[in-house]
């Protein structure tokens, strides 16, 4: 067996690049299914999955390092369930999965807290300069040159969320909190939210000292932050983005935090990850973090749980725990 490991009639699930939940998967659920890897197999991926994949009915691929594309479904007749570790949908082509009639189970809701959470430390990150001070600190500056710029505060502060789905929603709640003014701008106003609506993104954007882009990356909203966002956010503005690297332009972007025309970024996502332009290395108005937003202990332990609870459903007939089903977004 090229995928290693050889587990009887137990239901295969093909795995494409590398989840972060397949080790604990392993050692947790080897006795109930077989992985069948690719990426142990020296064959090129096409030709792993025409020799050895051709009875798989479930696929398990992460959220991101791996575009689920048709050359490789065409290699799967027997697919019917794709399994994502991700709630972004963006590896996926929807219209395709949907024409093949295959099923899509992904993270749903699992890290909407772990990922606000992280919005929210990102902004005070980078109005209160607390990766700047650290790097002041532990680099030994302090005692040579005694006086650390300014910060910003966060209180009071207006903040656009754009994208006010269940996370933009948790990171409004989590900066009320810290007594901001919220507004949002969304494919759709939200009638039960209190937060004033702007259906008009740069109207937001003028009207905000910091946007946090919490959206999913689709047709519509890639490079929706352009130029014209930036301008109009103005020069102090702040740029906090948890949601996909590509919904910004991230050349515009760059280029604006280094002539000074943006006041900062705090980044967990890139648009070509997980390169990330090395001219922001040493701004300290920018904080960035390796796509980590929905990555904590616990969320891995109720991804692992999921997953399998997904396919165990599947394997045996039963609904899926968290079907993705709006194929059209
Ligand atoms: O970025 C991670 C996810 O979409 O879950």
């Amino acid at each position: 067996m090229a995928s290693g490991g050889h587990s009887g009639d137990l239901p295969e699930v093909l795995v494409l690049g590398f989840p972060w939940v397949l080790p604990s998967l392993e050692s947790q659920f080897s006795n109930r299914f077989q992985f069948l890897k690719p990426s142990n197999s020296d064959l090129p991926l096409l030709q792993f999955l025409s020799s050895f994949a051709q009875s798989a009915r479930a696929l398990l691929i992460p959220g991101g390092g791996i575009q689920l594309t048709s050359a490789i479904l065409d290699c799967l007749p027997a697919l019917k369930l794709v399994v994502t570790t991700s709630s972004g949908l963006d590896h996926l082509d929807l219209p395709e999965l949907r024409r093949r009639e295959i099923a899509i189970a992904y993270a749903g809701n699992l890290f909407t807290q772990d990922v606000a959470d992280l919005a929210v430390g990102l902004l005070i990150d980078v109005l209160r300069k607390v990766s700047a001070g650290d790097r002041f600190v532990k680099q030994g500056i302090w005692p040579s040159k005694r006086k650390f710029s300014l910060g910003l505060k966060l209180s009071g502060k207006q903040i656009g969320i754009v994208g006010l789905g269940k996370i933009g929603t948790e990171v409004a709640k989590r900066l009320e909190g810290f007594g901001c003014k919220i507004s949002y701008n969304s494919r759709t106003k939200k009638p039960t939210l209190p937060y004033p609506f702007y259906s008009d993104l740069h109207e937001l954007a003028a009207n905000c000292e910091a946007l946090i882009i919490c959206c999913g990356l689709t047709a519509e909203t890639r490079h929706m932050i352009d130029r014209d966002v930036m301008v109009a956010l103005g020069r102090d503005g702040v740029i906090v983005n948890v949601g996909r690297g590509a919904i910004v332009d991230e050349t515009e972007l760059v280029r604006r935090l280094i002539q000074g025309e943006l006041g900062g970024a705090g980044l967990d996502v890139f648009e070509n990850e997980p390169e990330v332009p090395k001219e922001l290395f040493n701004l300290d108005n920018v904080v960035l973090s390796p796509h980590v937003a929905v990555l904590t202990t616990e969320s891995m332990v109720g991804l692992t749980q999921l997953v399998a609870e997904n396919l165990e459903a599947f394997f045996s007939n039963k609904p899926l725990v968290t079907p993705f089903e709006d194929y059209s977004s």
